[in-house]
């Protein structure tokens, strides 16, 4: 069985850990390192994992899990690249930054794995989108699957599609929590109490989820099925077209998806 290092365990790094651990990955197979010594502490607290420096992951691990923010990857890996021997997996959690990063600081041949995948992993129900970099083999792609089904879904895309990936489904779960949030607020408007509002909006959510997974219809067979002739929820499609969702929506995802190809323009 693999060692797993967490190299970086931040969110995002402690949502993986948390559903290595509910899968069953044993304890003893997990390592994580931490800039602070309070996370340190509170992850071996919450999860009775050793955390160790970077270089004992390194040393001990044989999957890195690279978990910090792009903005730190490239200090990390100039320090860490080079002790990496080239049969350990490196799978990248980190938006924006294609393999060929780092493979730079990496001995030659050094397999890469991109990973995004989002915070619903906390209840096993992640999105999370593979790639293969230049030296990753099939062997190395079905080692990411496994590190990450447990925690919802997995597909595999090419790199390339990578950052729309992250603008979609990366992102993707602040939309829905914005969506909420507003939804609440307009319940309020209507003269409902907020938990009142928050409960309704929020069921409304779940429920309006497990159709779309699970009907197998056309989202927008599952819209006009909601829409009745001269009825209430016309009214307000109407006002959405009027004020541009839909196509706020597109700005916002190709903003997103903008930005995490500035990431890579600043960091290759
Ligand atoms: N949040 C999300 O929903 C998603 C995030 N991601 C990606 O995951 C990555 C992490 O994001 P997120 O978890 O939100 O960010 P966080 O800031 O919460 O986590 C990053 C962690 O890395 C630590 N760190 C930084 N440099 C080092 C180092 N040299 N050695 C050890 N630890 C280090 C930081 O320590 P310190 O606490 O001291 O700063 C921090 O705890 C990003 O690349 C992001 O793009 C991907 C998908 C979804
Ligand atoms: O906002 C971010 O940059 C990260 C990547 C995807 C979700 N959160």
């Amino acid at each position: 069985m693999h060692t797993i290092a967490v190299i970086g365990a931040g969110k995002i790094g402690e949502v993986l850990l948390s559903g290595l651990l509910r899968a069953g990955w044993p304890v003893e197979r997990l390592l994580v390192t931490a800039r602070r010594a309070e996370r340190a502490a509170e992850l071996t607290g919450r999860y009775g994992v050793e955390v160790v420096d970077n270089a004992t992951a390194v040393a001990r691990a044989d999957v890195l899990a690279i978990a910090v923010k792009p903005q730190d990857a490239e200090a990390l890996m100039v320090d860490l690249g080079p002790r990496i021997p080239a049969e350990k997996l490196v799978v990248s959690l980190c938006a924006g930054l294609p393999t060929s990063f780092f493979a730079k600081w990496l001995p030659a041949g050094t397999p890469v794995v991109r990973v995004m995948t989002n915070t619903p992993a906390l209840v096993d129900e992640a999105m999370t989108a593979i790639s293969a970099g230049a030296h990753a083999s099939a062997a190395h792609l079905v080692l990411a699957e496994e590190m990450f089904r447990p925690l919802g879904r997995t597909i595999r895309v090419p790199e390339s599609q990578q950052d729309a990936v992250t603008a979609l489904s990366g992102s993707g779960p602040a939309y829905f929590y914005y969506l909420v949030e507003a939804m609440t607020d307009a319940g309020i408007l209507l003269g409902l109490p907020r938990q009142v509002a928050h409960d309704l909006i929020v069921q409304t959510a779940i429920g309006s989820a497990i159709m779309l997974r699970d009907s197998g219809e056309h989202p927008v067979t599952l819209r006009e099925a909601v829409t009745s002739p001269a009825g209430t929820t016309i009214n307000a499609i109407r006002e959405l077209e009027n004020h541009g969702v839909r196509a706020a929506l597109l700005a916002a995802l190709e903003a997103a998806r903008d930005r995490a190809r500035e990431i890579a323009d600043q960091n290759v």
